[in-house]
């Protein structure tokens, strides 16, 4: 065993916090630390999960190997009995070391859609077959035509009184169903999003259930053409899959009926609210900012481990090569990075429980946060995916070269994280959906009602009304939290009332409510992401308030400061023209930063350890944590399939005869 790298050794010993109590702070309490660590053991110690590079492997086999390990998955929860969901996500992650697999969809989708959507006799019918791997299923809702407006989705299912069944069509080449993950070749079943007709009436989306394959032989069932869309960026253990239905005629049993019901006679019920049938959605973007926030902080585990380690450079003449970690400039990239990936953290812990609290309530038949919900789901998705997508390629390059080998672990972080900007709500189509909401709520308050939850700061407008800047005293104190925090809300304020304007400027020059709305997306999309950027540096100071450990609190209010103030500086423009900020703040401002980058430079380490990623896990090179990069890289690069022989064949066969020839 080799020792551990003394650099790395040195930056843990001088860190001023105790990790372990981060991390335990980070999972909820010491005994989820604890449960989430015995689960990840028993996968890295599992024969059964020990697995070859993915990196050397060929599609076919990463999707071969990614089926074999998600049936052993299954079986081995079973017999540990884990079933928790969360639960269920940690051994899930483990298996598959962070990539997405041909399950996900069944695991996240078909399962949450059964349980949200289905009535108590469909879930008797469906869920313990689907629970028990008899049923796999899929969620395909996306067309070739259409992914973001689904109001136009083109697949229809038709009731038909006479033998009380549905009748499925793909009519058009544009209605062809694509992208649904573990489509291609794995599931058997669907959930299908298909325009509902009954009695010669469309009452738009519905979903429904759909056998697509034979459950002895796998084979594609009559009037069912499926199969694989073929390799993309990433994402090469899925199977995201086409779906073209013609004919398929199914029970009238397989519409899901929780809300809305169709009667054996074909007369229609309506469901108290249409955008039920969107719930899945919401739950998977409420999960996925919490995934934002572990992408980013995998990307930082390795950028700052390697950078305490990597030598380059000099600093000083005529003494050693420094650390890259010391460089200022390697500071500025990588530690607004850590702050985030802390901020989205506590974020996505929020995220997750406002999520439940509310489907609580819409499951007792409450249903007025829905829009909140959703408008706080759909931005922050984006909001936080936006920042992390763009997070992990500054930490790739942070890496230098070593970054853009597969062993550094970058770059699988890359491609399996970016769709999270597309899928499950395309990020600027989200940030519109909050807009919508922000500038309702707006007008709410401007009609006097009191807004209550995350926009209640919009019944404070009258202190916003416009004043030249030179009389109003700046609000910004720089060393202050609270008052950051004050400040990013007036500047949320200020946006969703430019916002509002714009609108209202666009309805002067009459033209329509949509060519309005069209012509003020710019502000509208600003003004979402600064409504949800306020939120998260609210959530980020609240948190602060519950820690009684005093070193971690300083070292995580250095963080929080630096994230509130490295974003003021990434968005001055606003907060100078809010007057919110003078223009030699701005240069307090930098001075600051610089100050805290200081202040955390000796708790980088300690602060990524936190996050609490073994190798296994982690699965990069760089971010090793033993530090011993180079002595792994050299091991790597041998395994690297084109070494298998000393001359390679293409020598022979091209090479060689070439040289006789010339
Ligand atoms: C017992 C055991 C327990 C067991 C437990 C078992 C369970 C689990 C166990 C295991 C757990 C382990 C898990 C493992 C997980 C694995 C990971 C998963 C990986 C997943 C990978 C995911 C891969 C990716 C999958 C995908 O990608 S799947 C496809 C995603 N596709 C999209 O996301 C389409 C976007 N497009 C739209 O969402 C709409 O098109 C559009 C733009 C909103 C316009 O919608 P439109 O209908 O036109 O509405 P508008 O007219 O604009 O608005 C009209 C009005 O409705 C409002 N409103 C719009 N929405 C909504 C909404 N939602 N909700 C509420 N309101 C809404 C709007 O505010 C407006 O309100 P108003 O202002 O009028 O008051
Ligand atoms: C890896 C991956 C996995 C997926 N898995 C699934 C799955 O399991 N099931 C499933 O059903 N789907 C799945 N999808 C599909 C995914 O949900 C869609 O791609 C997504 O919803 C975006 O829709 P689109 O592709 O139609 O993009 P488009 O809507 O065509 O977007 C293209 C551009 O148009 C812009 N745009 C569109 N509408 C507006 C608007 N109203 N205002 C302003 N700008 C607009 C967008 O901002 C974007 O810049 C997956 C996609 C990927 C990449």
């Amino acid at each position: 065993l080799a020792a551990m790298n003394p650099d790395i050794c040195r930056e843990r010993e001088n860190a001023t916090f105790n990790t372990e109590t981060l991390t335990n702070m980070l999972d909820g309490s010491a005994e989820k630390t604890r449960r989430r660590r015995e689960i990840e053991s028993l996968v890295i110690n599992d024969p059964d999960f020990q697995h070859d590079d993915p990196n050397f492997m060929s599609r076919s086999e990463r999707y071969d190997a990614a089926v074999k390990k998600s049936s052993q998955m299954i079986m081995k929860l079973r017999d540990y009995g884990i079933s928790d969901p969360e639960e269920i996500y940690f051994y899930k992650r483990c298996v598959h070391r962070g990539f997405s697999e041909p399950l996900d969809l069944h695991l996240g989708m078909f399962l949450t859609t059964l349980l949200n959507q289905a009535s108590p006799t469909q879930l008797d019918t469906f869920f313990t077959p689907a629970w028990n791997l008899e049923i796999v299923g899929t969620y395909a809702q996306t067309e070739l035509g259409h992914g973001t407006h689904i109001r136009k989705l083109e697949t229809t299912a038709t009731y038909d009184p006479s033998t009380q069944e549905f009748v499925l069509n793909c009519p058009t080449v544009s209605s062809i169903k694509w992208w649904p993950g573990g489509l291609g070749k794995t599931s058997n079943h669907a959930i299908v999003l298909a325009q509902l007709y009954t009695l010669g009436k469309c009452h738009g989306l519905h979903a429904f259930i759909v056998p697509i394959r034979c459950m002895k032989t796998h084979q594609p069932l009559p009037g069912v053409t499926v199969g694989d869309i073929g390799p993309k960026f990433g994402f090469e253990e899925v199977d995201n899959g086409y779906l073209k239905l013609e004919n398929v005629r199914i029970p009238r049993e397989n519409m899901l009926m929780k809300y809305a019901q169709v009667e054996p006679d074909g007369s229609y019920l309506k469901p108290p609210s249409d955008k039920l049938t969107y719930g899945t959605m919401v739950f998977i973007r409420a999960m996925i900012v919490g995934e934002s926030a572990r992408a980013l902080s995998k990307s930082c585990t390795i950028a700052i481990r390697y950078s305490a380690v990597r030598h380059q450079s000099e600093l000083r003449p005529g003494e050693p090569e420094p650390q890259i970690l010391d460089y200022q400039a390697q500071q500025y990239k990588l530690f607004p990075l850590l702050a985030a990936a802390y901020a989205f953290t506590f974020v996505g812990q929020y995220m997750s429980d406002t999520y439940h609290r509310i489907t609580g309530h819409i499951n007792q038949g409450d249903f007025s946060q829905l829009p909140e919900l959703h408008a706080l789901a759909a931005g922050l998705k984006a909001f936080t995916t936006w920042t992390a997508n763009a997070g992990i390629e500054v930490c790739r390059m942070a890496c230098g070269g070593h970054g853009y080998l597969c062993c550094s672990g970058l770059p699988d972080i890359y491609v399996t994280f970016t769709p999270t900007c597309t899928y499950e709500g395309e990020n600027t189509v989200m940030m519109l959906q909050t807009a919508r909401f922000l500038v309702k709520c707006y007008r709410q308050a401007r009609e006097g009602q009191q807004l209550s939850g995350t926009v209640s700061y919009l019944n404070e407008q009258q202190r916003l009304q416009p004043q030249p800047v030179s009389s109003r005293p700046t609000v910004v104190n720089i060393n202050d939290l609270a008052s950051l925090v004050e400040a990013y809300k007036l500047r949320a304020a200020k946006l969703v009332e430019v916002a509002a304007k714009s609108l209202q400027g666009e309805l002067q020059r009459s033209i329509s409510q949509e060519d309005a709305w069209n012509n003020s997306s710019i502000e509208l999309v600003r003004a979402s992401d600064a409504h949800c950027h306020y939120v998260v540096v609210e959530l980020f100071a609240a948190k602060l308030s519950e820690i009684s450990d005093t070193a971690v609190h300083s070292v995580l209010n250095t963080l929080a400061l630096l994230y509130a103030l490295h974003g003021i500086t990434l968005n001055s423009g606003d907060f100078l023209q809010a007057g919110l900020l003078s223009v030699p703040q701005l240069s307090q401002i930098t001075q600051r930063i610089k100050a805290l980058l200081v202040e955390i430079r000796p708790n980088a380490v300690a602060l990524v350890d936190s996050f609490d990623y073994n190798d296994e896990m982690l699965n990069s090179v760089l971010g090793r944590y033993d530090g011993n990069v180079y002595e792994s890289m050299f091991e790597w690069a041998k395994r690297s399939p084109l070494n298998r022989t000393e001359v390679h064949e293409s020598y022979y066969k091209y090479m060689k005869p070439l040289r006789s020839k010339l």
